[in-house]
């Protein structure tokens, strides 16, 4: 029940599950016995509105037949009352039972949305990464907005427009089965009517959805850049170009508009089959004396009471489906199992603050069914070792990290922290005893306190100062105007990338995990910035068995030892001093790194300056600013 996705370099991902209809309806299904009294509310209600909007034509009917019969003028009032009551009655079931349906219905999506964040969260880092975040995104975000609309607009209506349509068929044959086969003569018109519908609409709307996509990102892009756009003068360029995008949305709705008025008319046409067909039978019927007038009335007016409700049926059929496709883009993340547990973690204690010893052997490793980027690494970091990796853009150096942080499973291979298999600890204690600080830090939108404690919720203010004035950042904090309390991320004080990195090396402090990984590239080489990240992170991780990826030289020198990968495999490790006096490719890769002025690191003599290195095959590692 997964479905893949063709990706630009035509590779088939496997992207997170969508339920089968079944098991849409299933989850739906029990979503609903969960609120029984509303369901059963919403049901009755909707029921009663299409059985009240049946007694006027049926009223009518005996009209007739008491009008031919000579009835007396009372009785016609008495009737027209009762037309009027029921009129009066189906009105005020249909309003009361769209509330209470679309109330049932937005109780049911919150619940689902609900799940389908907590499995989210929840997820396996490794499905997590397979699956890319905007996957997950698209569905707790535009999924969701889709069923929402129609749960708010179009669901109760339509869900009573069916109900009206099954108890009128059935109202239709009960007068006369011939009445009742006449009407369906309708069922084909109006099923080609449709099916020339969506073949046309779900084109265009995709189309449609795409343009007016680009047509919000052309202005989101023109008024973020509005500076540059304005330094280079190129207003009119931006200006011609979300004019260009909103043209194109423009006819696109144009075209739907045109569309659907040709689907009214193609249903107009079904209605004239359907109503000609049941005149023509209630001719015959009463000619032959085989159904009074009376009826042949009524079957008529019953089958011109479907033209609405069958009309918003087909109108709304696409965006059901779309809603349909949505749920079941749901379902699939609200059913996803939560990440494994331990299997014999128990017998695993947690050694907070005490060093641990990490293995790590992969065979082989590919992401997905891409090429391998691994190959026969075999590393054992010793409790409390700080261990550098270093190597070209590419070499593998982040693909390890994450396999050593447990976020990636070796394709062959194991990682063991205490002898360990990580997959026996569980994702939960996987993740309380390693921590990684990645490339990207996210700052969440909240109070600076906030933020950190989600590292250590039972932290104090002066824990949480403390940890910031360990990685350096009292400068910047100290002066924040609310302290702790002041927002950060989203919404709030924007934080510089120097200062998030600070901000996570504060959240590892706090977290205090037996290994920490750090795959940050955040200051640029031999900046003071740099130094000063350099410093925090030694004290973040200082007791602490460190894997570090040295997007940095500075990085390696200090570490107890350097491990230097090629190609996906490692090339050679060793210490700083052995590995420069060795004269190998870590030796070319830092004197390139240092020169003109190889000074050893920890030498008052100035900041290291990185190089480019022409003609050296060795490249130095990507820093991302
Ligand atoms: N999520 C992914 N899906 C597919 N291939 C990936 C993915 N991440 C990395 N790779 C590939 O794996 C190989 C190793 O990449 P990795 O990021 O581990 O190298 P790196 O040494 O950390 O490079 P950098 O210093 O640029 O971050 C590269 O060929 C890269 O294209």
């Amino acid at each position: 029940m997964t479905d893949g996705a063709t990706t630009t370099d035509g590779e088939t991902r496997q992207l997170l599950p969508t339920a089968t209809p079944r098991q849409t309806w299933a989850a739906l299904r029990a979503e609903f016995a969960r609120l029984p009294a509303l369901s059963a509310a919403a049901g009755t209600l909707l029921v009663a509105a299409a059985a009240a909007g049946l007694v006027a034509p049926w009223v009518l009917g005996r009209l007739v037949d008491d009008v031919i019969a000579g009835s007396t003028t009372t009785r016609v009032l008495g009737w027209a009352g009762v037309i009027a009551g029921a009129a009066l009655l189906a009105g005020l079931l249909t309003a009361a039972g769209a509330a209470v349906a679309a109330r049932l219905g937005e109780t049911v999506l919150a619940r689902l949305r609900e799940r389908v964040l907590d499995r989210a969260l929840h997820l396996p880092s490794a499905t997590l990464e397979r699956a890319g975040t905007g996957d997950l995104v698209a569905r707790a975000g535009d999924d969701v907005a889709v069923v929402t609309n129609v749960i708010t607009t179009s669901g109760p209506a339509f869900v009573g427009a069916l109900l009206s349509v099954v108890l009128t068929a059935a109202g239709l044959f009960a007068l006369d089965w011939r009445l009742g086969l006449a009407g369906l003569a309708a069922a084909p018109a109006y099923a080609l009517a449709l099916r020339w519908y969506l073949a046309r609409s779900v084109p265009y709307y995709t189309r449609e959805r795409v343009a007016t996509g680009e047509r919000a990102q052309a202005m989101a892009d023109a008024l973020r850049g509005a500076p540059t756009v304005r330094a280079y003068r190129t207003e009119d360029a931006h200006v011609a170009r979300i004019a260009d995008r909103s043209a194109l949305a423009r006819d696109l709705s144009l075209e739907i508009f045109n569309l659907h008025t040709r689907f009214g008319l193609r249903i107009n046409r079904s209605e004239f089959v359907g109503l000609a067909a049941v005149l023509l039978a209630g001719f015959l019927l009463v000619r032959d004396d085989l159904v009074t007038v009376g009826a042949a009335t009524t079957a008529a007016l019953f089958f011109h009471r479907l033209f609405n409700p069958v009309g918003l049926l087909l109108m709304e059929s696409d965006s059901v489906l779309q809603a349909g496709a949505s749920l079941a883009r749901l379902v699939g993340v609200s059913a996803l199992p939560t990440a494994p547990e331990a299997r014999h973690g128990s017998s695993v204690t947690i050694g907070r603050g005490e060093p641990a010893a990490l293995e790590v052997i992969v065979a082989e490793h590919r992401y997905d069914r891409g090429p391998v980027v691994l190959r026969d690494v075999a590393l054992r970091l010793a409790p409390g070792e700080r261990v550098a990796l270093v190597g070209a853009s590419g070499a593998g150096k982040s693909t390890l990290a994450g396999i050593v942080a447990g976020i990636l499973t070796p394709t062959t291979g194991s990682v063991s922290l205490r002898g360990v298999p990580l997959a026996d600890l569980g994702e939960h204690r996987v993740r309380r005893e390693i921590a990684l600080i990645s490339q990207e830090v996210h700052v969440f939108a909240g109070s600076l306190a906030d933020d950190l404690r989600l590292a250590d919720p039972d932290a104090t203010d002066a824990d949480l100062a403390a940890a910031l004035d360990r990685v350096g950042a009292t400068a910047w904090f100290r002066t924040l105007p609310d302290g702790l309390a002041t927002d950060v991320g989203e919404g709030g004080r924007r934080l510089t990338a120097a200062q998030a990195q600070q901000l996570a090396l504060a959240r590892l402090l706090l977290a205090d995990p037996t290994v920490a990984v750090l795959d940050e590239a955040t200051a640029e080489a031999g900046s003071a910035g740099a130094r000063d990240l350099d410093r925090a992170a030694a004290a973040a991780t200082a007791g602490r068995t460190t894997l570090i990826v040295a997007h940095r030289l500075s990085q390696a020198a200090t570490a107890d030892r350097v491990v230097v990968m090629e190609h996906g495999r490692i090339a050679e490790q060793g210490t700083h001093d052995q590995l420069l006096a060795a004269g190998g490719r870590y030796s070319r890769l830092w004197r390139s790194w240092r020169t003109p002025d190889p000074v050893l690191p920890g030498e008052p003599t100035g900041p290291p300056r990185p190089r480019p290195s022409p003609g050296e095959d060795v490249a130095l590692p990507a820093v991302t600013a």
